[in-house]
């Protein structure tokens, strides 16, 4: 198949059509990541592909749903496409690719009725002149798919082959080993429970929430059907959301009331609001404006405050450093797989190293910032080695003024699986795997305990 010139306004839809908008948007945002967008997050994807649109918040969930969908299995479902098209998978044609790709993914993996999965991808087909010809090609792959859906799931054997791009596999296996490999690349199929961290009384709200208190100190929502913002609670600002494993670093800062902290990559304010709600002083900076505004807006509903600047860290004056320093360093993010699958396909090796050269960086500047006696938790939500526990050796030969203060099982409820051989943090997507689904797993998470000797 020729390919398309690349398109500088989307196609239209008819809006008026049930379910249309948002498999538009749905294949609109799948279509930008799988093109030449590749550094783009979904999120921002989907954003910019309901931008006129006009989303209904149910229709903006489903468009979620299914690019989420597409991304969670997307090796899996081009490679049954592929199977099933005489001339394989279209290339750089990102925007049939896409369509193929949601109409098949609500097929094999959403409750969505079977024709308005096809019938729309069709409708969206026609509507588009560079792809109407092709309108009884996506009919009929979509319903073989349909026909053969039974099949095509039992084939579906290896999610490390299947779901993970090589380069993340191969590295995977090479730090956690093949069978560790395979159970993080499972824990991403079921996708991620919604955690929150509460600022008083957990026991209490876990029980108005119906959720799990988790031994970690979280409390977890296996079965949130409703926009977190309509549960109990939300406008009161008793609770955030939070991964289970991000709230670990601030649990092992242990901010107390009355220190100075420095929360140097702050931005939206998850950890910021930890070390607030302890009674500690907490500076937040970041150098993004927009994510500061969410976090300014984070910390005005839970009724918390902090000083915010808004600056590159790396700039920030030394004169008075802080009690304990916080240093949530921008990752590749491959510990968030399983509420982001389409990090795996947009982002490359390439990508971590040149993160682990600005971390390096920010790590320096955070031990300058830190008193002597302070400490200092430098923390990723990164699978990858270099971002992690290279780093901190890294650091550790360059700064002997600094020592680590090994994590005990006592710090993490007993989990003594979620230490390192280092003594640092190390959680995986297929950790606390006691729960079925999404009672289960973490955000992958490493963290380093740090103190500056006197
Ligand atoms: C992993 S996110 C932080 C998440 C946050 N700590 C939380 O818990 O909600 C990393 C943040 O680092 C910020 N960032 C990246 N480079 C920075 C720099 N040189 N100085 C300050 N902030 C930076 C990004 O804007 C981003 O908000």
């Amino acid at each position: 198949m020729a390919s398309t010139p690349n398109r500088s306004t989307p196609p239209p839809f008819d809006p008026s059509v049930p379910g249309l908008a948002a498999r538009h948007v749905a294949r609109e945002a799948v279509a930008t990541l799988l093109g030449p967008a590749r550094g783009l997050a979904l999120e921002d994807a989907l954003a910019q592909a309901a931008r006129g649109a006009r989303l209904e918040p149910g229709e903006a969930a489903l468009a979620r749903a299914i690019a989420t969908a597409s991304f969670r299995r997307l090796g899996f479902i081009q490679a049954a496409l592929a199977a099933r098209l005489r001339d394989g998978l279209p290339e750089n044609r990102p925007h049939l690719l896409a369509l193929l790709v949601t109409g098949a993914a609500q097929i094999l993996d959403l409750a969505v009725a079977d024709h308005a999965a096809v019938d729309l991808s069709v409708r969206l087909a026609k509507a588009d002149p560079q792809l109407q010809h092709l309108a009884p090609l996506v009919n009929a792959v979509l319903r073989r798919i349909v026909r053969e859906r039974d099949a095509i799931r039992a084939e579906e054997t290896d999610p490390l082959a299947h779901n993970t791009p090589d380069w993340l596999a191969r590295r995977w296996r090479a730090a956690y080993g093949e069978a560790a490999a395979r159970a993080i690349a499972a824990a991403h199929l079921e996708g991620a429970a919604v955690d929150l961290t509460l600022a008083r009384d957990p026991e209490i709200w876990a029980e108005r929430l119906g959720g799990v208190r988790l031994d970690l100190g979280s409390v977890r929502l296996v079965e949130a059907r409703e926009a977190v913002a309509d549960l109990p609670g939300y406008a009161e600002g008793v609770w955030w959301v939070q991964d289970a494993a991000a709230a670990l670093p601030v649990r092992l800062l242990a901010p107390e009331s009355g220190e100075r902290v420095a929360d140097l990559c702050a931005a939206p304010g998850g950890k910021t609001a930890q070390i607030a709600a302890a009674g500690a002083a907490v500076t937040a900076i970041d150098r993004s404006a927009a994510r500061l505004e969410r976090l300014g807006r984070n910390l005005e509903r839970l009724g918390l405050t902090a000083e915010v600047l808004t600056t590159d860290a790396l700039a920030l004056p030394e004169d008075t450093p802080f009690d304990a320093v916080l240093l949530d360093a921008p990752c590749s993010a491959t510990g968030t797989l399983r509420r982001h699958p389409d990090v795996a396909w947009t982002k490359s090796e390439t990508d971590v190293f040149r993160l682990v050269g600005l971390q390096r960086r920010l790590l320096d500047k955070a031990a300058r910032l830190t008193r002597p006696g302070g400490r200092l938790v430098y923390c990723t939500c990164s699978l990858e080695p270099e971002e992690g526990s290279g780093q901190i050796a890294d650091f550790l030969n360059r700064h002997p003024d600094f020592e680590r203060i090994a994590i005990t099982p006592d710090r993490v409820a007993g989990h003594a699986e979620l230490i390192d051989p280092s003594g640092d943090l190390r959680t995986l997507p297929s950790h606390l795997a006691g729960g079925t689904g999404r009672a289960g797993g973490l955000d992958g998470f490493f963290a380093s305990l740090l103190r500056r000797k006197d």
